[in-house]
């Protein structure tokens, strides 16, 4: 798992570091500019033997310090470099003032504007003018000069634009660009730079949100601070200066380091000992978890839309099915049986006509998870189907409780009636797209929505969070940025962008096969939490195994070779 920081986190880490005594901020902004340089020729190896011009925009803090640094670095090398600055010199913060010095004896510094960029072409342009300092929305000459970056005259700069630590403008806690009118991006919101290069650790706006499409690509530079990411109070701590606890550094099981885990704004770690236990459950998806019987793996129930909208229910069985739960049954009503039973071979079948037929079939103990929503119809029987479900809580060791995921149809029925919200537990799993979400949480999602005024804004993470809260449950927000958040603020992100891009998942139906995972770890005994973000995790492998192409019944086919590819 790769642990996503704050720009507080991150302010608190350097903190730590320096009042440790063992590095100062003057070498941390050395290495960031070094990272950058390393960074640069990576990208383009031909270049190292091969000096080229660049433009460096540097902002009145320290991302412009490490934009100075640059500068000194490439210039050394024999690249040609012209440096802009938006700010008064005088009022820079002290390292990136003593690095603005530094570059002063080696050449000019120009005051930013449009029009001083465009006198010449660069072969690179280098944005150093805000990186997780960004309070307000960019103006003046920043704001003329990322426009025109991204696109306003019609120029494309993006495969020749690296960012330092962000592009300008982007909120880093939150993916969302920081202004009312998008700022400088409103031409093409995913198309800016080809590069951007982050320090210690990924943030989660580059993730999340506008964050991935403007980044281009992210590079991750270590920078050293690793000693402080563990628990270890500095020499010189200050009480309420302590670093954070910010990882165990095991990466553990089949989630392996891209799953990201993200830290909440300000918590110390203490807070969040939520941790994957070695051994347990990943292993019982292997060789080690499989027990006697295929109940000793779960019993799953799905339960079926009416005739003609069976479809949805029938792939997330098969997504259940196939990712491990010993038995899967599908639950119908009458009119439908004819056309599940000639499509389905190895679901077991039930009749379930309506609510009290539910309760009745979940006196079944051994039922151990339940699925609702997928086609299910938002009519009253749905709504008694879903009251049945939420009441009907099974007890079966070792299980804490029978889980229930909600999707779809089931969603939009518990928006509607706040008694049903009520019934919500914490073995529940609600997993909406943004329209579901937002008539589940209209305020949450209005939110999210509203203009970001000032940074750090209100993200996807936050939102998430806040509903799982209010919720009682987890609440997995699907999505290229899929969230999934617990009550206790436990939160992941799955990303499926940057190495992980796979559009060709939104397909229709792709939802309910992960609903279908979801369901089907549940029934193997997974915590909910685990369930979400492991069946996240899987779905988006699947779709990265098969490709372009896929149409949702591909993605349980799919599986199989992906969980032999884990070595599970
Ligand atoms: N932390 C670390 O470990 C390391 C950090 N490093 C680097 O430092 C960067 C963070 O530096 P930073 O905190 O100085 O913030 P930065 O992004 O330069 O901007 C802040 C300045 O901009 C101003 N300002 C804000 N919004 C504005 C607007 N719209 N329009 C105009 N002004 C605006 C704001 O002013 P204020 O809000 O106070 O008025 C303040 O003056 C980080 O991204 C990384 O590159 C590395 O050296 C390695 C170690
Ligand atoms: N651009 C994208 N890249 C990768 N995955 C995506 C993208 N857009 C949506 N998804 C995923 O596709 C699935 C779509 O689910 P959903 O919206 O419920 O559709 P459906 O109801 O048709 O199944 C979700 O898992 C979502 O996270
Ligand atoms: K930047």
């Amino acid at each position: 798992m790769t642990e996503l920081l704050t720009a507080a986190q991150m302010r608190s880490l350097e903190t730590a570091a320096i009042e440790s005594g063992e590095v100062t901020g003057l070498e941390l902004m050395e290495r960031a500019g070094r990272g950058v340089v390393e960074a640069v020729f990576e990208e383009w190896p031909a270049y190292r033997n091969a000096p080229q011009s660049v433009a460096i925009l540097c902002g009145p803090g320290n991302n412009g310090g490490d934009g100075f640094v640059v500068a000194r670095l490439l210039y050394g090398k024999g690249w040609q470099v012209g440096v802009f600055l938006c700010g008064d010199p005088e009022k820079l913060p002290p390292d990136a003032k003593t690095n603005y010095e530094l570059w002063v004896a080696d050449g000019p510094v120009a005051e930013l504007s449009e029009k001083a960029l465009r006198a010449m072409p660069y072969t690179l342009y280098i944005d150093a003018l805000f990186g997780t300092g960004l309070t307000r929305p960019l103006e003046g000459a920043a704001k003329d000069v990322i426009s025109h970056m991204a696109g306003r005259n019609g120029d494309d700069f993006s495969d020749a634009l690296i960012c330092i630590d962000a592009p300008s403008g982007l909120c880093t806690d939150s993916g969302r660009i920081v202004g009312s009118d998008s700022s400088g991006f409103a031409n093409d919101i995913n198309r800016f730079a080809k590069l951007t290069v982050a320090f210690d650790s990924p943030k989660a706006g580059h993730f999340i949100g506008h964050g991935p499409g403007l980044c281009g690509k992210l590079v991750v530079k270590d920078i050293g601070l690793q000693n402080w990411r563990c628990f270890q109070p500095s020499k010189n701590a200050k009480p309420g200066s302590r670093p954070f606890v910010l990882r165990d550094g095991k990466a553990v099981g089949i989630l392996r380091p891209q799953m990201l885990e993200l830290i909440g704004p300000d918590r110390l770690v203490d807070d969040i000992r939520y941790r994957y236990q070695p051994g347990w459950p990943w292993d019982s998806l292997g060789k080690a978890g499989w027990g006697n019987h295929k109940y000793s793996h779960g019993h799953a129930l799905i339960l079926s839309g009416g005739a003609g909208k069976t479809g949805a229910a029938r792939l997330a069985a098969r997504g259940a099915l196939r990712i491990g739960a010993g038995v899967v049954t599908l639950g119908v009503p009458p009119v439908a049986q004819m056309e599940v039973a000639g499509q389905i071979t190895a679901l077991m079948l039930r009749r379930i006509e309506d609510a009290s037929a539910l309760t009745a079939v979940l006196a079944d103990k051994r039922i151990t998870a339940l699925c609702l929503g997928p086609g299910m119809g938002i009519d009253q029987r749905g709504e008694a189907l879903v009251k049945a479900a939420l009441e009907a809580r099974g007890f079966h060791p070792p299980y804490e409780g029978r889980s229930v995921v909600l999707d779809a149809d089931a969603l939009t029925l518990i928006s509607q009636d706040e008694a049903l919200f009520g019934m919500l537990h914490e073995r529940c799993i609600l997993t909406p797209h943004a329209g579901e979400f937002a008539r589940l949480f209209p305020d949450i999602a209005a939110k999210l929505t509203a203009p970001a005024v000032s940074g750090p804004a209100y993200s996807k993470v936050d939102a998430t969070r806040e509903a799982a809260k209010r919720a009682g449950c987890v609440v997995l927000f699907k999505g290229p940025d899929t969230v999934i958040a617990a009550p206790s603020g436990a939160c992941r992100i799955s990303s499926a962008h940057y190495a992980r891009a796979a559009p060709w998942l939104a397909t229709a139906g792709s939802g309910d096969v992960l609903a279908g995972f979801i369901t089907g770890l549940l029934a193997r005994g997974f915590a909910p939490m685990q369930a979400a973000e492991t069946a996240a995790w899987l779905h988006v492998d699947c779709a990265l195994a098969f490709g372009p192409g896929l149409i949702a019944e591909d993605l349980p086919e799919t599986l199989p070779a992906v969980l032999r590819a884990l070595e599970v």
